[in-house]
């Protein structure tokens, strides 16, 4: 099928632009932030919670789904949309992260990733061709290729062999999604190479020449410093095609979004929403605060008061602490409807505001509006 990305406005002093994804399940504007539902489910939220809060696409991990509940109990709902009851799009990442950040005992060899389940100790090979197979049995919308993320930091040797991997299993990936799926979800390339511009380049020129619905950029925030990860994906994410998504991994706090975007990334995804919900911190347009904090114990106020999420319109914030401190299941639930609301929230402005040919003057009252102490 024709690539699936049409870019509708530009801004003209910075890199950020709007685009529309049209995939199987749905057309995506970007730039998008990716909910991420790990194991079929972002946690506590019903995929009626995910819509009411804006979410376009949520992201998938094959790792994960593999190992449990199994591909064979997916294939009885011919996919991950209707075993988790969500019928928009849906981005599966091809295990590869997971392999290298969660399984035991990884070894990676050209054939591909052998590793133990984190679960059971299970032995297994992933390879690119299995990787493709999976995302295509969960009818993913877009597939990842396998790749080969590195820790940070790495020697450029290092880098080289995982982006030399990480190209040879591309085509591969390619090859399997051509003959498997003929084309019918979307297939991303993913960008590696440490934090070395020059191998960089070389793995985006060779992705390139591949020809994908879409490029990734990986091997980033993982523990380098932030303005580094700025700064590879400043000169990294140009060498991509102007008319393809670009997206960034496992990325990153509003701030990130907001100079990624800048910078001409289309697509994000994080667990800090979802996961930092979970320990209490909330985010704001005037930053972060910790519900935790005995600040807050009586106070009535609402978690942000220019905030229209659920959580904010019916809550304060001296109860949502008093459900925090209790351990209460619905404090998980309610702030994590806040954080994915922020979330979605910025990213809707952001398109709002490129459409209209103010991206600048959003990005100065984003930071005009942060309090020095958090919110
Ligand atoms: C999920 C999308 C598809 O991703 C893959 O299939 N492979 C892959 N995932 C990553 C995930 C990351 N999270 C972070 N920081 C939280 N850095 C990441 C880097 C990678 C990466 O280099 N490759």
């Amino acid at each position: 099928m024709p690539h699936p990305f049409q870019v509708t406005a530009r801004c003209t002093t910075t890199r950020a632009r709007t685009g529309r994804l049209s995939l199987v399940h749905g057309t995506v504007e970007t730039p998008v932030f990716m909910p991420v539902g790990t194991l079929g489910t972002v946690k506590s939220l019903t995929p009626e919670d995910l819509t009411a809060a804006g979410a376009q696409i949520i992201l998938g991990n094959t790792y994960h789904l593999y190992l449990r509940p199994g591909c064979d109990v997916i294939d009885r709902f011919s996919g991950l949309h209707r075993f988790m009851n969500w019928d928009g799009p849906i981005l599966t990442d091809s295990g590869g992260f997971q392999v290298f950040s969660l399984a035991r005992l990884t070894r990676i060899t050209e054939a591909g990733a052998s590793f133990q389940s984190h679960i059971d100790g299970s032995r297994h090979l992933l390879t690119p061709e299995k990787s493709i197979e999976i995302q295509i049995s969960l009818d993913s919308d877009v597939i990842m290729c396998l790749d080969q993320c590195i820790a940070y930091p790495a020697e450029r040797a290092a880098a080289l062999a995982a982006l030399e991997i990480t190209t040879q299993w591309a085509g591969r990936c390619r090859k399997t999604w051509r003959e498997q799926s003929g084309e019918k979800n979307a297939l991303f390339g993913i960008v590696q190479g440490g934090m070395y511009d020059d191998l960089r380049r070389m793995s985006a020129e060779a992705l390139t020449a591949m020809d994908f619905s879409g490029y990734a950029l990986g091997g980033l925030s993982v523990g380098e410093p932030n303005q580094m990860m700025y700064d590879v994906a400043e000169a990294a994410l140009p060498l991509l095609p102007g008319d393809r998504p670009k997206y960034i991994m496992g990325v990153g706090t509003p701030e990130d979004l907001v100079e990624l975007t800048a910078r001409g990334a289309d697509m994000f995804d994080c667990v800090m929403p979802t996961r930092n919900a979970r320990n209490g911190q909330l985010f704001t347009r005037r930053g972060t605060l910790n519900i935790a904090n005995s600040r807050h114990r009586t106070d009535t106020a609402p978690v942000d008061s220019e905030c229209a999420c659920y959580t904010c319109r019916n809550y304060s914030r001296a109860y949502l602490r008093h459900l925090y401190q209790s351990r209460e299941l619905l404090a998980y639930r309610l702030n994590t409807l806040h954080n994915l609301h922020y979330y979605l929230d910025l990213t809707a402005r952001m398109r709002s505001a490129i459409a209209e040919g103010r991206f600048e003057a959003f990005r100065k009252r984003f930071y005009a509006d942060r309090e020095p102490g958090g919110a």
